[in-house]
């Protein structure tokens, strides 16, 4: 179990990571905010790959902090930058982390490959593979001493869309008995693995929900209406459009509003982006 208790990283003035506490058993989380939420600065501290400024962050009661060789033993991680080596063939590359990690046993790398689907492919160099294909050998590596937990930093950046979902069943497999950290500012990534959502804005985790809390909440906050362009440019300046479509002399528009924004509009079921949006909406005007 991982557990944050009140969680800092400060850079000078700036608060990345502003009080941060947690506590996430196995399954897959989605770490969700926008860029410079502070997403990839949580997962560092996570990962000992930066130490917080305050708080402490324990996995199963070890102070990761004091001891982050408690973490490291047990951790996959897959940046956002992961590179292959472009002379090396996949199984070679596996070979090489496998003995940085100083994990010995031939039968894991061969299990790994086929896992992510790659055993075909074990002998072509790293170079010659797609996006998707480098992504999954990123997995692999991540895998290689059996973690208990996994973080996975932008998982389907620059993939195709069946890349993206393989690489999404693949997560979702593996949040079956570890805790999976998935970070994204795009939601669809996550809506149909993760059991919960971790939303950050400005350091700040705002809510750790399941997708269902967030959509349930978002009701009657989203609305559709179909309107004429001089309509919608009279509406645009008053509230949050979502989606606009033209359709011929009509625009259709979704907009996220706490209440009904205006005659005519419909409240809709919400994506789960929309709901996201909306949610963040309601908070600045909160603020
Ligand atoms: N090493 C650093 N030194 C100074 N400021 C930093 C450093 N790392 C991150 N920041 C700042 O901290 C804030 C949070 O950054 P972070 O990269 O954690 O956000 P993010 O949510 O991961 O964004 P993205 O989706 O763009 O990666 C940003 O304002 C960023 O500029």
């Amino acid at each position: 179990m991982l557990e944050l208790r009140n969680v800092c990283k400060a850079y000078r003035d700036l608060k990345a990571v502003d009080d941060v506490s947690l506590t996430l058993g196995t399954g897959v989380v989605g770490l969700v905010g926008h860029n410079g939420a502070g997403k990839t600065t949580l997962m560092q501290l996570v990962a000992t790959l930066a130490r917080p400024s305050a708080g402490s962050i324990l996995f199963d009661g070890v102070d990761i902090v004091r001891q982050p060789d408690a973490m490291r033993r047990r951790l996959g991680f897959l940046p956002q930058e992961f590179g292959v080596y472009p002379n090396l063939s996949a199984l070679e590359c596996m070979q090489y982390f496998a003995a940085l990690k100083g994990v010995r046993d031939a039968a894991r790398i061969r299990h790994l490959l086929e896992l992510v689907n790659l055993a075909e492919h074990a002998a072509r160099p790293a170079a010659s593979f797609s996006g998707g294909m480098r992504r999954r050998l990123g997995i692999a590596q991540a895998l290689l001493n059996d973690p208990d937990i996994l973080i996975v930093d932008e998982p389907t950046a620059g993939l195709d869309p069946e890349e993206r979902l393989r690489f999404r069943r693949l997560l979702s497999e593996l949040g079956f008995g570890k805790l999976v950290i998935v970070s994204t500012h795009i939601v669809p990534d996550v809506e149909s693995i993760a059991g919960q959502l971790a939303i950050m804005r400005k350091g700040r985790l705002v809510a750790l929900e399941t997708p269902d809390e967030i959509l349930q909440r978002a009701r009657g906050q989203v609305w559709q209406a179909s309107v004429d362009a001089a309509q919608y440019e009279a509406l645009r300046s008053r509230v949050h459009v979502l989606q606009a479509q033209r359709q011929g002399a009509l625009v259709q528009l979704r907009v996220a509003h706490p209440g009904l924004p205006f005659a005519g509009a419909l409240a809709v079921e919400p994506s789960l982006e929309e709901a996201l949006m909306a949610q963040r909406y309601a908070l600045a005007e909160a603020a």
